[in-house]
C-alpha cells in the first residue's frame, strides 16, 4: 500500500486534495479527518502540516507527499522533487523598509527575520555574507517594526503583505517556489510511479487543449509546424479529396494565438475541445 502525505490546511491544501480528486484518488470529506483510505486504488493519504511532510518522507516513513519547494529545501532531509504540481507558485525574497537596502551584499553583519532558516543560512553561506538569522513562526514582516530585525527573507506571492508593511524587496529572488511531489532521495516505487503517471496527467489535461482543424492538403505541412502537437498531429482524409482533417494538442494560453494564424493560413472549422484526462 502505498502512504501518501498531503497537506491538511495552509495555501497548499485545497488546490492539492482538487488535483488528487483530479487524478481519481478519493478525497477526504472532512477537513477534521488526518488519515483517509483509498481501497480502490490501495493508497493511504495522512494529512500532515506541509512543512512536516518533507520530514516524514525524508526519513521514508511515508512514501512520497505534497509539499512547497521552498518547504522541503528549508527542511534539509533526504527527499527530493519528483514532480512539479503547478500551483502555489511564489518566489522567496529578501525584504526590508523601503530605502534602507539596495543589494543583498548589504546584509553583512545584520540581523535577518525568517521562517524558512534553513533555507536562508544555506544561501547566505554560498555567498560569503554573515548575518544573523532570527527564526520566527510567522507574520515576519512586523519583525523589523518591533526592533528584532534589520530586513526579512519571506514568501511573496503578491507583494500585498509587504506593501502593507511598509517594506520593499531587494535583491534577486532567493528561490522560485511552487507545489511539488517528492520522494525519498533515491528510492523509486513502481506504486508511485503510478501516481506520478496519474498526476502528471492531470497537469497536461489542465494546460493543453485538442485542436480540431480542415485545412487544403498543399498547407498541411506548413499547418503542421503550428500545430506540431506532442509527438505528431493526426492527418485524416476528408470525403474532398483536396482537403485533409488534422488533430492536435496545443497549450491552452497559445489557443487565440494559434487559431488566428491557422485561419490565416486557410483552414478552416477550428475547433477547440478541453481534455478531460490523459496519460502521455
Ligand atoms: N501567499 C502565500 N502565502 C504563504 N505561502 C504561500 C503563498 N503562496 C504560495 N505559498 C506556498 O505555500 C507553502 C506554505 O504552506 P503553508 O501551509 O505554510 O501555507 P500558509 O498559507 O503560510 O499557512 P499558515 O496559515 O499555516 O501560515 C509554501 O510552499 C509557499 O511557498
Ligand atoms: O505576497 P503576498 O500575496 O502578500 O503573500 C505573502 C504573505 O503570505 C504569507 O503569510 P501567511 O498568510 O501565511 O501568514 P504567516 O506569515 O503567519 O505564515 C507569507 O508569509 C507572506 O507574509
Ligand atoms: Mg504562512
Amino acid at each position: 500500500m502505498l502512504r501518501v502525505a498531503v497537506p491538511n490546511k495552509g495555501s497548499l491544501s485545497e488546490a492539492a486534495s482538487a488535483m488528487l480528486a483530479e487524478a481519481g484518488y478519493r478525497q477526504r470529506r472532512d477537513t477534521r479527518e488526518l488519515v483517509m483510505l483509498d481501497p480502490d486504488n490501495d493508497i493511504e493519504f495522512f494529512f500532515l502540516r506541509p512543512r512536516d511532510i518533507a520530514v516524514y518522507v525524508g526519513q521514508g516513513t511515508l512514501d512520497v507527499g505534497i509539499t512547497g519547494r521552498d518547504l522541503l529545501l528549508d527542511a534539509e532531509v533526504e527527499a527530493e522533487e519528483l514532480l512539479p504540481l503547478g500551483f502555489a507558485a511564489s518566489t522567496f525574497r529578501f525584504a526590508g523598509p523601503v530605502g534602507d537596502f539596495a543589494s543583498v551584499e548589504q546584509l553583512e553583519g545584520r540581523r535577518l527575520a525568517t521562517s524558512y532558516d534553513g533555507l536562508l543560512r544555506g544561501y547566505l553561506a554560498e555567498r560569503g555574507i554573515n548575518a544573523t538569522v532570527i527564526r520566527l513562526d510567522g507574520a515576519v514582516e512586523s519583525s523589523v517594526r518591533l526592533g528584532v530585525a534589520d530586513a526579512i527573507a519571506d514568501v511573496v506571492e503578491t507583494g500585498n503583505t509587504l506593501r502593507a508593511a511598509g517594506m520593499e524587496i531587494f535583491g534577486e529572488p532567493i528561490l522560485r517556489s511552487e507545489s511539488v511531489l517528492i520522494g525519498r532521495k533515491g528510492e523509486r516505487n513502481a506504486a508511485a510511479e503510478v501516481l506520478v503517471r496519474r498526476l502528471q496527467g492531470v497537469l497536461v489535461a489542465r494546460q493543453y487543449v485538442m485542436m480540431d482543424y480542415d485545412i487544403r492538403k498543399e498547407l498541411v505541412e506548413q499547418a503542421a509546424q503550428l500545430t506540431p502537437g506532442l509527438e505528431s498531429p493526426t492527418v485524416s482524409p476528408l470525403r474532398d479529396s483536396d482537403w485533409v482533417a488534422v488533430r492536435s494538442m496545443v497549450p491552452k494560453r497559445q489557443t487565440n494565438r494559434i487559431m488566428d494564424e491557422l485561419y490565416d493560413l486557410g483552414a478552416r472549422a477550428i475547433l477547440v475541445s478541453s481534455i478531460h484526462a490523459c496519460r502521455i
